[in-house]
């Protein structure tokens, strides 16, 4: 893949070794102090589109070793919230394991169960690649998983193929469904920062957005996370999370007070 996959998240502290932007001063995750955290009303409500999709459109769900990567076509887009407009890449997750929580942002030091984000690219670049290395390149959403009495019939639509891709490379087809249905129905409640993707290459080129509002799985369909897939040595996938980075020189703006 775009990031060699000899990288894994027990030699944390080599990443730099072969990607130097993992040392640098705006990585991510962080630790959201929400003491700390500067009100910003001039923050706009997220808003969507194209991201309801037909169950006649097929989508590719690939275990790619490190997480569990949804490929999404470029018709889903961020339409408000952000300055620009943003098209949609891919949606995966991380997560713990059976006794552990594995959320990549922490709140006041809160890990949750797991997280989702969804990896969009700025259209003023000609591709994702083209986007991936600039300051403003990407915008990813992350919404926190949290464990509740109902299941989640929109993450269902992920967790029920994870059988069947538990080996490294391995991937299936699965119907579209509402995209925006993995996300909290709130979107004006969230936590904006400037930093990076939480793998190698690190680059520096992600305006998140972490919603306050979590989204709710069953305990089964949180089994059926941390348990499923296996990377490379036929090891199980779990922990899958980036410890939290420090925040420099940085702000962490609010949408609300
Ligand atoms: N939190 S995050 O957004 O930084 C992130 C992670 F933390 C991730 F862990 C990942 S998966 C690791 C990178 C990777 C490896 C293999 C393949 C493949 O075989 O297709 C693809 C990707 C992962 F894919 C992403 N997002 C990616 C950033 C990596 C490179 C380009 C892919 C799009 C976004
Ligand atoms: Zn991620």
């Amino acid at each position: 893949g775009p990031s060699d996959s000899h990288w894994s998240y027990e030699d944390l502290g080599q990443w730099d070794k072969h990607f130097p932007a993992c040392a640098g001063t705006m990585q991510s995750p962080i630790n959201i102090n929400t003491e700390t955290t500067i009100f910003s009303p001039q923050l706009r409500p997220i808003q969507l589109s194209g991201y309801s999709l037909p169950a006649s459109q097929m989508l590719t769900l690939k275990n790619n070793g490190h997480t569990v990567v949804l490929k999404l076509p470029e018709s889903l887009a961020i339409v408000g919230g952000y300055a620009q407009q943003y098209r949609a890449v891919q949606l995966h997750l991380h997560w713990g394991s059976p006794s552990s929580p594995g959320s990549e942002h922490t709140v006041d030091h809160k890990r949750f169960a797991g997280e989702l984000h969804v990896v969009h690219y700025n259209t003023k670049y000609q591709n994702f690649e083209a986007a991936m290395t600039r300051p403003d390149g990407l915008a990813v959403l992350g919404v926190f998983l949290e464990v509740g009495r109902r299941e989640n019939p929109y993450y269902q639509q992920i967790l029920e193929h994870l059988p069947s891709i538990q080996g490294e490379d391995d991937e299936v087809y699965v119907p579209g469904f509402n995209i925006a249905g993995l996300l909290p129905d709130n979107l004006h409640l969230y936590f904006h920062y400037n930093g990076s993707l939480t793998t190698p290459p690190c680059h520096e080129s992600v305006k998140w957005t972490v919603f306050n509002q979590t989204v709710m799985l069953s305990k089964e369909q949180m089994s059926i996370l941390v348990s499923s897939l296996q990377t490379d040595d036929n090891s199980p996938l779990m922990n899958n999370f980036r410890p939290d980075q420090s925040l420099h020189r940085r702000w962490v703006l609010a949408s609300f007070e």
